[in-house]
């Protein structure tokens, strides 16, 4: 069974390893893992007893076999630098932020294989969307062996580097998009009528709930749904011109913003890149 490596265990890496762990394809026992502050993974380890916590990122890549890196963006080039020497050509470096391209993490490397896996949030319930590239270095049993795993806690699609930003918004930061919608949903209830932020978040979040699993049943697709619920005539049509009307370019608007600090944060990637020293 593969040793699985983690740097990082901040919100992503740490909500990975649960994931792993829950997915049962993972035993505990084979999940090591760092953090720049070691009471993060030291916590982590309270909840799993069997995962081993070392004291520095050699130790870590000394131990698996695939190694997840979940530092921010920045930080992550110098984690590649730091271990490149080290690295056997047998292990596998699985980076997980959109700004970083594999063929990238690959010039860094020597021989090892690169794969990008971005989750989501919600992979924490098993459920819900990961993305992932493939590097040319990954042999297609490798690729098996990955996908397998990363089945285990999400539904896999593999992307295009070209779609990455927009791939990565809808995914990854949906679930924060949603639920600042639903939020907003709760705030204008309360604010308008006379239900209570309680009342009105319990109900929201119950219809979350059966929506995502109508969607997972698949009894509807997302515009059939909205049909069906449209009652000719009815309050659901008056709602939703007024959704209509104030929505208006704002996703446009929302993508077009995305994909400015996407282009921020590759030009700082670029530039750690080419400063060899660091
Ligand atoms: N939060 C999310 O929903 C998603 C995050 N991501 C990606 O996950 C990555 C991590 O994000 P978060 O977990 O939210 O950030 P975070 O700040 O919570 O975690 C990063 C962790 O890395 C540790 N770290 C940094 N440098 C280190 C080093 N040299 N050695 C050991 N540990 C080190 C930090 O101490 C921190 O605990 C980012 O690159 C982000 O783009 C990807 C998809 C979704
Ligand atoms: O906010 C962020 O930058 C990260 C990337 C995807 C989701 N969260």
């Amino acid at each position: 069974m593969k040793k699985l490596g983690f740097i990082g265990t901040g919100s992503m890496g740490g909500l990975i390893i649960e994931a792993f762990i829950k997915g049962g394809q993972i035993k505990a026992e084979h999940i090591h893992m760092t953090n720049r502050t070691l009471e993060k993974a030291k916590q982590l380890q309270l909840r799993h007893k069997k995962t081993v916590v070392h004291h520095d990122i050699y130790s870590v890549i000394n131990h698996a076999d695939w190694i997840f890196i979940c530092t921010k963006p920045m930080e992550m080039v110098h984690v590649l630098k730091d271990i490149s020497n080290l690295l056997r050509p047998d292990q596998v470096v699985i980076t997980i932020t959109s700004p970083l391209q594999v063929e990238e993490s690959e010039q860094i490397l020597n021989k090892q294989a690169v794969v990008r896996f971005i989750p989501s949030i919600v992979n924490l319930s098993l459920e819900g969307p990961s993305l992932i590239t493939y590097s040319n270095r990954c042999s297609s049993d490798l690729r098996d062996e990955l996908t397998s795993l990363f089945s285990s806690i999400s539904n896999p699609v593999t992307i295009d580097p070209s779609i990455t930003r927009v791939a990565s918004d809808i995914a990854s930061c949906g679930p924060a998009f949603i639920s600042f919608l639903i939020e907003r949903m709760i705030k204008g209830a309360v604010d308008e009528t006379k239900i209570d932020e309680k009342t009105a978040t319990i109900i929201a979040e119950s219809m979350l709930i059966g929506f995502g699993e109508l969607l997972k049943q698949k009894h509807f697709d997302l515009a059939t749904l909205r049909k069906r619920v449209t009652v000719p005539g009815g309050v659901t049509g008056v709602g939703l011109k007024v959704l209509q009307n104030e929505t208006g370019w704002m996703f446009h608007e929302l993508f077009r913003e995305t994909e400015k600090k996407y282009v921020e944060d590759r030009q700082g990637i670029s530039k750690q890149l080419n400063n060899k020293g660091s």
